[in-house]
């Protein structure tokens, strides 16, 4: 039985949340929301239709607070079951981010998914840089159902994009629930996804309905390098970079157009920016579809995995590329606790993964990581952990976009099983001996 005090638990990490003021990108889009649905052979015409292009920007929530979840299957008659709780079941529907630079083979994918056989009904907003509905008829031409199309003209991404996201989204599920069970999002290649991923903690009208399932990310095997290089002004963002840095699964497609060596260069490359996401190889966005579809916004599987040095390999299903270069360039190994990251005098975006055991204080945790978001949550991007509270019999897991978080209790700890804490940062200028040290001195 958990022990915990709900209010410990709800309190975790309430102080992380000040920083609202995120520039807003300069971008202006020429934008094209559309909507369709399909089931995996032939698409059934869920048709959403916009009268007005006015779109407020939306009410962005303050904070979403680490809470505990109702779902905790361990302890349903427990003390803690009847702690109130802004996380609902999730029974909530999941949404898959697509995303990826220009040409990068997203619509691809996508075409990939709506015709494979799944058995899912999929909506899919797109959000397309350009007035011309390229995508929209690329997508199209796979599908068989009706469709409307709504042309949204300069939109911020970061204001009336966004809102308009929230506005389908709402409708979606107000007036089509029970018509479709995924939702997929691609974005444009020039997106940021920051703004589109913390929509889904974010508004709450978003959230209360629709859990974000995974962020999938799109890299063109030939032409990341050069989009990687690429050096922007003064705070202007690599977008290349960014999406990578927001992956939970990363997609190296177009891997025909080039040699072994350059891919794993750039496999290399990319595990430096992301430690934490599943990468795959592919060609044509060939991917089989649990890859992409079903990942589970904690996937604890895949937060193990990430800060295991093995993480850090390629999943080899259905290649035999072997990758040696798993950062190995620094990595600590003392007992059963290590911290790797890698020796790059780039400040740029880099992944650093804490593993140690013992038992974490709540409290202390949360001025922690609370005094570090205050000061960095422009910096730190993603965080993942799977964690062990004092006092908590289960294993907590969170994420956290930026200054946003979201945590619950998962299934109890094994009796024999070790209580590792496992947790993974993503984002700019990342000091690891720093992190784990905070990170370490909130252990009992
Ligand atoms: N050779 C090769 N071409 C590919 C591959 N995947 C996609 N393409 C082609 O690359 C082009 C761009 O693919 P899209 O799927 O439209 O890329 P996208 O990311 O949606 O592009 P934007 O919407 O411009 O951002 C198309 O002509 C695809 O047929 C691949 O693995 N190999």
């Amino acid at each position: 039985m958990a022990s915990i005090t709900a209010d410990l638990a709800a309190s975790f990490v309430g102080l992380a949340f000040r920083n609202h003021n995120r520039k807003p990108n300069p971008i202006l889009l020429a934008t094209r929301l559309r909507t369709l649905a399909c089931t995996a052979r032939r698409s059934h015409a869920q048709v959403l239709t916009y009268s007005s292009l006015n779109v407020a920007k939306p009410r962005r929530r303050g904070a979403r607070r680490f809470t505990v979840a109702a779902t905790s299957t361990a302890t349903p008659q427990s003390e803690s079951s009847d702690v109130s709780t802004k996380i609902p079941p999730d029974n909530r529907i999941p949404a898959t981010i697509i995303t990826g630079f220009l040409g990068s083979g997203k619509t691809t994918l996508l075409n990939h998914i709506l015709t494979a056989e799944h058995g899912k009904k999929i909506a899919v907003i797109e959000n397309e840089f350009g007035e011309v509905d390229i995508d929209g008829s690329l997508v199209a031409a796979k599908t068989t159902g009706a469709e409307d199309i709504v042309m949204l003209n300069n939109g911020c991404l970061c204001c009336t994009v966004r809102g308009d996201l929230v506005r389908m989204i709402a409708e979606l599920v107000t007036k089509k629930k029970g018509k479709f069970d995924h939702i997929v999002i691609e974005t444009t290649g020039l997106a940021n996804p920051a703004p589109i991923i913390q929509t889904f903690y974010a508004e709450d009208q978003v959230f209360n309905d629709v859990k974000l399932d995974g962020v999938v990310t799109l890299v063109d095997a030939k032409h990341a390098g050069f989009h990687l290089d690429e050096v922007k002004p003064k705070g202007v963002v690599n977008e290349a970079v960014e999406q990578i840095a927001y992956a939970d699964r990363i997609i190296v497609n177009k891997t025909d157009l080039v040699g072994e060596s350059d891919i794993s260069s750039l496999v290399q490359r990319i595990r430096k920016i992301n430690g934490m996401a599943n990468l795959k190889r592919t060609e044509f966005g060939k991917v089989d579809l649990d890859y992409v579809l079903g990942i589970g916004g904690f996937d604890l599987e895949r937060i193990e995995s990430a800060v295991d040095a093995e993480g850090l390999k390629e999943d080899h299903d259905h290649d035999h590329h072997h990758d040696h270069d798993h950062h190995h360039d620094h990595d600590h190994q003392h007992h059963d606790e290590h911290h790797s990251h890698d020796h790059t005098h780039d400040p740029g975006v880099t992944s650093v993964s804490i593993v140690c055991e013992g038992s974490l204080d709540l409290e202390k945790a949360n001025i922690w990581l609370g005094t570090l978001l205050l000061e960095r949550s422009e910096d730190i991007y993603r965080m993942k952990g799977l964690l062990s509270v004092q006092g908590m019999d289960e294993r907590f897991v969170f994420q956290g976009v930026h200054d946003i978080f979201q945590g619950s209790p998962d299934r109890l700890w094994g009796p024999d099983e070790p209580r590792i804490n496992k947790i993974v940062f993503i984002g700019k200028n990342l000091d690891a001996q720093e992190l784990e040290k905070g990170f370490k001195a909130c252990l009992l």
